[in-house]
């Protein structure tokens, strides 16, 4: 038996319309409904026949849902939970794809009626593009899903949650919230932030011309790009949401890139040696656990 028959998605961009897709190919007698703030969105989203129904409020959009999740940026969190509260189903499952938790059990916990289950997930699993022509319907086949049950959390919702993200071909563990934003901070939000901060300095370099930046692009500093062409009002809301373990972080990340600038300053070759060789392993290691999409083999194991 399917775990949901009727599944509301709230925000119809990159993972929305992704999850869409990937409901449709999965379980295709499940009916979807859903909105998006924006009507231009909406109105792409009916062209493109993603969804069985496209309201035009989150509230009409939830109406009779047994799963509703909810695809906005972190910062319309608390709005869309204000919007839809009213309206859910008694015994429905709130979840999300928000790529940072504990807000969500903060912002959204406090406005849900007590006859709903609030169970958050995070898909790890994305692309620098966004809006609904960027989703696929394969984007979270073979990819982490994380699902992160605040204390208490009714175990038949989750079992549902857990099945459900299974049957999309989605691989998926169990986490506390907070963990869950240490260890993204570490391989998703960090990342994300040096790109930006590299991407921005390479653009205001006294001395070098954008037009060398452009040219001259070598592979690495192109990698970087591609992670600071993101969409702004996402990582704006990410940075913000998961603000102490991404500080956390930072404080070691800025540590460490002293020890090799000093390095460098002092010519100990062997210290540089020891750290690149250490990074080569751990590449190593995500390419033999199947976690690199860029590799040919991706997807194979799974
Ligand atoms: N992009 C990724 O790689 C990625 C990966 C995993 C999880 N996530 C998470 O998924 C969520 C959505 O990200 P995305 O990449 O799909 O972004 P997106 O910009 O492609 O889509 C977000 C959509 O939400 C809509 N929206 C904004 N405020 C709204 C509101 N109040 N009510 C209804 N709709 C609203 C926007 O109009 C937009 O269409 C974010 O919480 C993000 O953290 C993103
Ligand atoms: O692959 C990318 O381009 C992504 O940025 C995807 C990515 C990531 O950092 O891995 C980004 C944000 C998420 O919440 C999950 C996945």
């Amino acid at each position: 038996m399917l775990p949901f028959a009727r599944v509301s998605i709230i925000g119809l961009g990159l993972i929305g319309s992704s999850l869409a897709r990937a409901i449709r190919a999965k379980m295709p007698t499940v009916r979807i409904t859903g909105t998006d703030a924006d009507p231009g969105v909406r109105e792409r989203v009916r062209e493109l026949g993603l969804l069985d129904d496209v309201a035009d409020s989150p509230g009409a959009a939830v109406v009779d849902a047994d799963l509703v999740v909810l695809a906005v940026p972190l910062g319309a969190f608390a709005a869309v939970g204000a919007e839809i509260a009213p309206e859910l189903a008694a015994g429905a499952v709130v979840s999300d794809v928000g790529s940072a938790k504990q807000i969500v059990v903060d912002s959204l916990g406090p406005l849900l009626p007590e006859t709903i289950h609030l169970i958050p997930a995070h898909p790890v699993a994305g692309t620098e593009r966004s809006g609904p022509d960027a989703g696929f319907p394969t984007l979270f086949e073979g990819r982490w899903c994380i699902i992160t049950p605040p204390p208490g959390a009714d175990e038949t919702a989750l079992a549902r949650l857990s099945e459900f993200w299974s049957r999309l071909g989605s691989k998926v563990d169990l986490m506390e919230p907070r963990h869950h934003d240490l260890v993204l901070a570490v391989t998703s939000h960090i990342p994300h932030l040096i790109a930006y901060s590299i991407v921005g300095t390479a653009a205001d370099l006294e001395g070098v011309t954008r037009g060398e930046v452009i040219k001259y692009s070598a592979g690495g500093f192109r990698d970087f790009t591609r992670i600071a062409a993101s969409d702004p009002t996402m990582w704006r809301d990410v940075f913000l949401t998961n603000k102490d373990a991404v500080l956390e972080v930072l404080g070691r990340v800025s540590e460490d890139l002293a020890v090799l600038q000093r390095a460098i300053r002092w010519g100990e070759g062997d210290a540089l040696f020891q750290r690149f060789a250490s990074s080569r392993d751990i590449r190593r290691a995500i390419i033999d656990a199947g976690q690199d999409t860029a590799d040919p083999d991706f997807g194979r194991q799974h």
